[in-house]
This record gives structure tokens, C-alpha cells and sequence, in this order.
């Protein structure tokens, strides 16, 4: 997607420590001595890195729709193109004949305001406010005035204003589906991350005050639909009511598992007509097949996808469930690292974070902390060895600060390793141990040189996502579980990626209260 911009990149002014004592290094952009180096610029740094990576992902996306900008009309034609990539698929494309029913989610504990009475008692229609199918969500806020604008993201090269405007998510007044009629079911796939069991949750309640009775879980990704040791999970506010109090998945997670053609014929034997898919871009691939496939067998079934990265790696969102809560678990190791390399003699910290692609865990989690002096992402390249390279560095910061904390992404720098062409079940590459090769280069380095240097590394990863979600992430898990659930029972959307997005959307207001 062109040039779309998240707001919590694009706002600097929100996510930089209003004081902080770090200097924060971004390899080999610029060689800059730590003093003076604030984490401001960092994050403007980091600003214009995400902008680079998306500019040449546009560039070199094989698909991507080629633009005549001399053509006066070039706005209209992307802004009618982005519309119609942005459209959702409804029931009635698929089944014509579908007839919708008054909505069975109702909006009556708001509570009415006086002016709601200013004119006489509102009617249901005028108080409940379901959403308008045709409501929208401005996605791009920033009007970049020039390409040289700090961070600016543009469509072409003039810098024109392009709104770009997505589906609001939220209740609407017409469903497709008598609840009476629904088999649900959830599954989580993937890697684990904080807040899953918040989505399961809300979906699971939201499904009831909708009045459906036959929710179920899959257990363990869409393996759970092959095994036939595992048998699907009864689900209901019972269940739920008090899962989302830990962390991990209630349902288990997996890579790997059957084709879609066997998900789908498990789906009809077991008479699922609504799928909730919670997880990454693997997940939705999967989601989307099933979409797919349910629509060439005509089978009238729902699959609604809630995207979930950790990683937060996501541009057209705000945020991602699970991340906030990450980097803050991530400062407890930040801090430690802190620690102990302050209290050794020339000592040094190392923090190796998630991060497979994106450097957004390890970037904010140092950012937040105050207490990292180099900070490592896949986004952009390093040397660890010679006069630019991280090691030289690390030896000034002995030198001149008696210590020093590194704070690198998992998928940093894997060029200096060796590759193994390995993957996971699920078809991942398994990326080399960035930080230990860190920690290993580091000790060489100073005993070469004759510097005596206390290394400590510590690799937090899965302490970072098993863990339960913050209060923060848990509103945010809330509002997509609610949303998640809204749309299916509204039009049909087996959404695709970009679709189910909006429900994830910080800026769409939902005029509903959560019910808890
Ligand atoms: N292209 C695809 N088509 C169908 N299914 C897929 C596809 N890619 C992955 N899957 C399935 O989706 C599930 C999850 O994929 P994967 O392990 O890559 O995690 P993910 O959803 O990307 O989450 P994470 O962010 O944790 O990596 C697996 O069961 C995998 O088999
Ligand atoms: O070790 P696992 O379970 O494969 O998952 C780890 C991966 O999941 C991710 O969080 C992607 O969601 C990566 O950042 C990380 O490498
Ligand atoms: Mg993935």
C-alpha cells in the first residue's frame, strides 16, 4: 500500500522519553559519537528508515499499480483504485438472495446524554447509532507539504495530498447471519503474543450478546483441524470469563499443519460457518485460501481475520496487540543489562529482542529505557568489525563511559552470519543467533586488543511474549475481538489482510460500550 503512514511513527513528539541520558546509534547511517546524540534524532532516524524500507517495497513490489502522473486525473484513478482494493467482499456478492435481519447486538446500556431528550425520548434509531456502512476512516493524517518534509511518505513526486479512506469497523443495524444458525469457531496460529487470550475473550462474549450459542476453539492452529486427537473446545463467557488474566493462547498455537482443502472439508463436517483466525501474515494467507475456497465450494462461511504481531510490523496500523506490552516487558531485561554492565568494571550489556524483520520491539524497548547506547535493527545494515563498525564504537563508549549497553533486534545483521537455509514448519527461515555472535565477536575483540571488557548477554525473547497483556493492549485486544465479531455477523467479509485491518484501527471510534 502507497504511502500510508502509521501515527505513532509519524509523531514522534509522543514516543520520545521526555528526558533520557542514552545515545542511540543506528549503524552505518551515520558514524556519530554518543555524546549529543539524542534519542530524538534516533527516533527520527528510525523515522526515515521506515520510510526508506517502505518506498523501496513500493518500488520493487512486483504488482504494484504503475502511475501516470502526468495524467490530471492520477488522483482520482488512486484514490478509486485504493477504494476498490479496500473494498469488502459482502454476502450478497456470493449469494445474492441473502436477506439481512434487524441487528441482534444491542446498543441500549449507552446511556442517553439530556440533549438525547432535548426533542422528546430519542427513537431506538436516533439513540443506538449503528455504524453507517458507508462511515470511512481517514487512514493517511499528515499532509507532507514536501518530499523533504521530515518523514514524509508521498505518493508522487509533488507531494500531493491523496486521502485515503478504509471501512469503519463497529455494529451495524443489518446482519446476515441468524445467530440461531452460526457455528463459530476461533483458532490462534503462529507464534504466541501477548493478548491473545484477551481476543478469544471478546470475540467469545460478543458472539453472545449476539445471541450465538455454538462457539467453539480449535486447539493448536490449524493443526487442530488435521489431529484427530484434538478435539475443538466448547466455548462460552464461562470459559473465558477470566483467561484473559494470563497469557499464552487457551487454545495453544502451532506452525505448520494441513492444507487448506482438509481445513475446509474438517469445516464442513463439523459445521463451522464462522472462523475467527487470530494471527500473522502465515495465518492469513491461510485465512484468505480458506476464503477462497469456501466461496469456490458456495458454502456460505464467515472467516474473519484479526492480524497479530508482536513485532508491530504492520505500517498501516497504529499499533498491534501484544507490542506495547513487549517492550515493556523488554525493560526489565534493559534495565538488568543496565545493571550489571554499570557494575562491572568496563562492562557490557547485551539485549537481544524480537524482531524477525522489524527493529520495532528493539527500537521503542530502548527508546522507552534511557539505558541502551547502540541499538541494532534489520532495517538497516551494520559492520560490526573496522573504524565505522560496532566494536570500535563499543571500545569509545569503555573508554569514555567505563560501560556500555547494545540492544539488537533478532534479525539484525544476518548477513554476518552463516546462512543454513533452514525453516520452520510453517516455512520461516530460521535466522542465525545475531546475539550470540555479538557477545562472542565482542569478548574476542577486547582480548585482541588487550582491553579488558565484562561481557553479560541476556535473551529475554519468549519472556517478552509469554506473558499476559497490559492494560493497555488488553482494551485494544477488546475493541478487534468486539469488531472482529461485528463484521462477520454484518456483511459477509472473508476479509483479506488489508481489509480486516481497519478493525484494528486506533482511530476508529466505536460508538458501542465493550461489554465485559
Ligand atoms: N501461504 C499459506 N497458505 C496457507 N497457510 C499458510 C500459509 N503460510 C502459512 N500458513 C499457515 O499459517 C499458520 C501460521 O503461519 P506462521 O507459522 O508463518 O505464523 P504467522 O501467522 O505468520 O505468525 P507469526 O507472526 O507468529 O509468525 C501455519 O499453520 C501455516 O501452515
Ligand atoms: O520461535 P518462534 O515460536 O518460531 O517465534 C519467534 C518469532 O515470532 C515472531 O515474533 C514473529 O511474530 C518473530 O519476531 C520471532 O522470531
Ligand atoms: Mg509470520
Amino acid at each position: 500500500m502507497e504511502s500510508l503512514s502509521r501515527a505513532s511513527i509519524t509523531n514522534p513528539g509522543t514516543l520520545s522519553p521526555s528526558s533520557s541520558s542514552a545515545s542511540y546509534f543506528l549503524f552505518p547511517r551515520r558514524f556519530r559519537r554518543s555524546n549529543g546524540f539524542s534519542s530524538s534524532s534516533a527516533f527520527g532516524n528510525l523515522r526515515r528508515i521506515v520510510s526508506r524500507c517502505r518506498v523501496r517495497a513500493e518500488i520493487e513490489k512486483p504488482n504494484a499499480p504503475v502511475i501516470d502522473f502526468s495524467d490530471p486525473e492520477w488522483r482520482i484513478k488512486y484514490q478509486k483504485d485504493f477504494e476498490r482494493r479496500f473494498n469488502i467482499p459482502h454476502i450478497t456478492d456470493v449469494f445474492p438472495d441473502a436477506k439481512p435481519i434487524p441487528s441482534t447486538f444491542c446498543l441500549r446500556m449507552r446511556t442517553p446524554v439530556s440533549e438525547d431528550f432535548a426533542g422528546g425520548y430519542p427513537s431506538d434509531e436516533e439513540w443506538h447509532g449503528y455504524i453507517n456502512n458507508n462511515d470511512r476512516v481517514l487512514l493517511k493524517t499528515i499532509n507532507f507539504a514536501s518530499p523533504n518534509s521530515a518523514g514524509a511518505v508521498c505518493i508522487d513526486p509533488d507531494c500531493t495530498w491523496v486521502e485515503q479512506w478504509v471501512h469503519r469497523a463497529g455494529p451495524r443495524e443489518k446482519i446476515y447471519f441468524k445467530p440461531e444458525e452460526v457455528k463459530a469457531a476461533i483458532v490462534t496460529c503462529g507464534g504466541l503474543c501477548p493478548g491473545l487470550n484477551d481476543v478469544i475473550r471478546q470475540v467469545v462474549i460478543t458472539l453472545e450478546i449476539y445471541g450465538v450459542k455454538s462457539i467453539v476453539g480449535i486447539p493448536f492452529g490449524y493443526r487442530g483441524f488435521s489431529n484427530s486427537d484434538l478435539s475443538e473446545m466448547p466455548l462460552s463467557r464461562k470459559v473465558v470469563q477470566n483467561i484473559h488474566l494470563s497469557g499464552g493462547s487457551l487454545l495453544g498455537v502451532s506452525r505448520g499443519g494441513p492444507s487448506v482443502s482438509d481445513i475446509v472439508d474438517r469445516m464442513q463436517e463439523k459445521g463451522i460457518n464462522m472462523i475467527f483466525v487470530l494471527g500473522g501474515n502465515g495465518t492469513h494467507a491461510g485465512a484468505n485460501a480458506i476464503h477462497e475456497e469456501c466461496r469456490k465450494r458456495k458454502l456460505k462461511v464467515a472467516v474473519v481475520g484479526v492480524p497479530k504481531t508482536i513485532d508491530n510490523d504492520i505500517l498501516l496500523m497504529d499499533k498491534t496487540f501484544g507490542f506495547d506490552t513487549a517492550v515493556e516487558e523488554a525493560q526489565r531485561a534493559i534495565n538488568s543489562a543496565y545493571i550489571e554492565a554499570h557494575s562491572a568494571y568496563h562492562g557490557v550489556g547485551i539485549v537481544k529482542l524480537m524482531g524477525r524483520h522489524s527493529g520495532f520491539i528493539a527500537m521503542h524497548a530502548s527508546l522507552a529505557s534511557g539505558q541502551i547506547d547502540i541499538c541494532l535493527i534489520p532495517e538497516v545494515p551494520f559492520q560490526l568489525h573496522g573504524p565505522h563498525g560496532v566494536l570500535t564504537h563499543l571500545k569509545y563508549l569503555i573508554e569514555t563511559k567505563g560501560s556500555a549497553v547494545v540492544c539488537v533486534a533478532e534479525g539484525a545483521g544476518q548477513n554476518l552470519l552463516q546462512k543454513t537455509n533452514a525453516t520452520d514448519a510453517s516455512g520461516n527461515m530460521v535466522l542465525g543467533d545475531i546475539g550470540v555472535h555479538i557477545q562472542q565477536e565482542t569478548k574476542k575483540y577486547f582480548r585482541e586488543i588487550g582491553v579488558h571488557a565484562d561481557v553479560k548477554y541476556i535473551d529475554p525473547t519468549y519472556m517478552i511474549r509469554a506473558c499476559r497483556a497490559n492494560a493497555s493492549d488488553g482494551i485494544l485486544c477488546a475493541v478487534l475481538g468486539q469488531n472482529a465479531v461485528s463484521f462477520p455477523l454484518i456483511p459477509l467479509p472473508p476479509l483479506k489482510l488489508f481489509q480486516i485491518i481497519i478493525i484494528n484501527c486506533r482511530r476508529c471510534p466505536t460508538t458501542n460500550v465493550i461489554s465485559q
